[in-house]
């Protein structure tokens, strides 16, 4: 909103509020938000009475850009729905819960963000949790095939990996797939990097971009330190692995913290937000929005890849590159491609036999 528009919607509400018959202040007020409010924006959160889940419905409740908020999940989404819904900001909320319910939450949906599904508990991979989020993730695309072909999607749940190519091949079959829609969402490696880098770099966090390329699994996430913003501070070569090896078990890190309560929800559903909005910007029109994703790519000889990508009207506009590597960069890659590529044959496999 433009300062004008603001000093006149607040001037509006004093005269609300001053008013004993406020009708004609409120008909100010909504005409005010309507000259000037973003476009009308659907996003639905499936599994959003989970750890991630409910912070993230706070944070996409709290974003301007969004006019309708659909929350989603087997359980516990009215409760969460009519807490998140008393917070006043524009969008309206709606809980919906159980399958039964799955269309209409999805109907209309300009972008799906999918943190459904269970967690790691310590000493498990990302990978353990695919025989439970693999059927999770196929019945919610499948919905989303129906109800919201051109949504695009966000998908949190794990593994990674393999899920976003599961919700390739399930878009694929009901023959609504679109390259261009479809994100495995790896912001929170992307945080995490800045956040390590900044500490250790001593620069101030605001200033930082570190961009992270490759998956969302161990060694499969590569955080490009060669390319970090700003430079200027000598970091050993020993300092450097150390950063990689710290971002690439950042979500060890916690599931061990959080010794069996799960794993990272807090910080995931800032990154979900932040990865969000981006996706709202692009399709409003704002240029040269830019994060890393999970996308289909040819970056790489890999059909999945996370790099930068430039998200407009419809989704992707541009995979970028992965600019150029440091030896020990170009080591990570080579290293991490055969263990991404057989996450992406499995959900792939997955797809196809069930
Ligand atoms: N991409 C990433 O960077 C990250 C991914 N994750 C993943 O996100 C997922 C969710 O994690 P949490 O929120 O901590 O788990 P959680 O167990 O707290 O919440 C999951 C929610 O999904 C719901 N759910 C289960 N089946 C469902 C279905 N068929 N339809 C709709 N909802 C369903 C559950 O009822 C629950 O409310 C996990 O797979 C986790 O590994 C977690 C952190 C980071
Ligand atoms: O580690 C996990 O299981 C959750 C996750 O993906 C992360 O925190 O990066």
């Amino acid at each position: 909103m433009r300062p004008s528009m603001i000093r006149s919607v607040q001037s509006a509400l004093r005269r609300a509020s001053s008013s004993s018959s406020s009708t004609s202040s409120r008909h100010l007020l909504s005409r005010a938000y309507s000259a000037d409010a973003s476009p009308e924006r659907k996003i639905a959160v499936l599994g959003a009475a989970g750890g991630i889940g409910q912070p993230l419905a706070l944070l996409m409740k709290l974003n301007p850009l969004v006019s309708h908020l659909s929350l989603y999940d087997i359980a516990g989404t009215p409760g969460v729905a009519a807490d998140v819904s008393h917070v006043n900001t524009r969008s309206e909320v709606k809980g919906y819960v159980g399958e039964d319910q799955l269309g209409a939450a999805l109907e209309g949906c300009d972008v799906v963000i999918i943190p459904a599904g269970v967690p790691r508990k310590p000493g498990m991979t990302r990978d353990d949790l695919f025989n439970i989020n693999a059927g999770i993730v196929k019945t919610l695309c499948t919905a989303i095939a129906k109800y919201c072909p051109n949504a695009l999607v966000n998908m949190i749940s794990n593994p990674v990996n393999s899920t976003v190519p599961i919700a390739a091949e399930v878009f694929k079959k009901a023959g609504t797939y679109n390259e261009k829609k479809l994100f495995g969402v790896t912001t929170l490696d992307v945080v995490r990097a800045k956040t390590f880098y900044a500490g250790k770099a001593k620069v101030p966090v605001s200033e930082v971009d570190v961009p992270v390329v490759g998956g969302h699994a161990g060694i499969t996430i590569l955080p490009l330190f060669s390319q970090a913003k700003p430079q200027g501070s000598n970091l050993s070569d020993e300092d450097v692995k150390a950063l990689t090896k710290r971002t690439q078990d950042g979500g060890t890190e916690v599931v061990e913290a959080k010794a069996g309560k799960g794993s990272a929800t807090l910080s995931m559903a800032y990154a979900g937000s932040i990865f969000a909005d981006a996706c709202l910007k692009g399709l409003n029109g704002v240029p040269d929005v830019v994060e890393c994703s999970f996308v289909q790519s040819a970056v790489t000889d890999l059909p999945f890849f996370a790099s930068k990508v430039r998200l407009g009207k419809d989704g992707v506009e541009e995979v970028l590159g992965l600019g150029s590597l440091s030896d020990f960069e170009k080591e990570g890659l080579e290293k991490l491609k055969p263990e991404l590529k057989a996450s992406i044959e499995k959900g792939i496999k997955f797809a196809h036999g069930n």
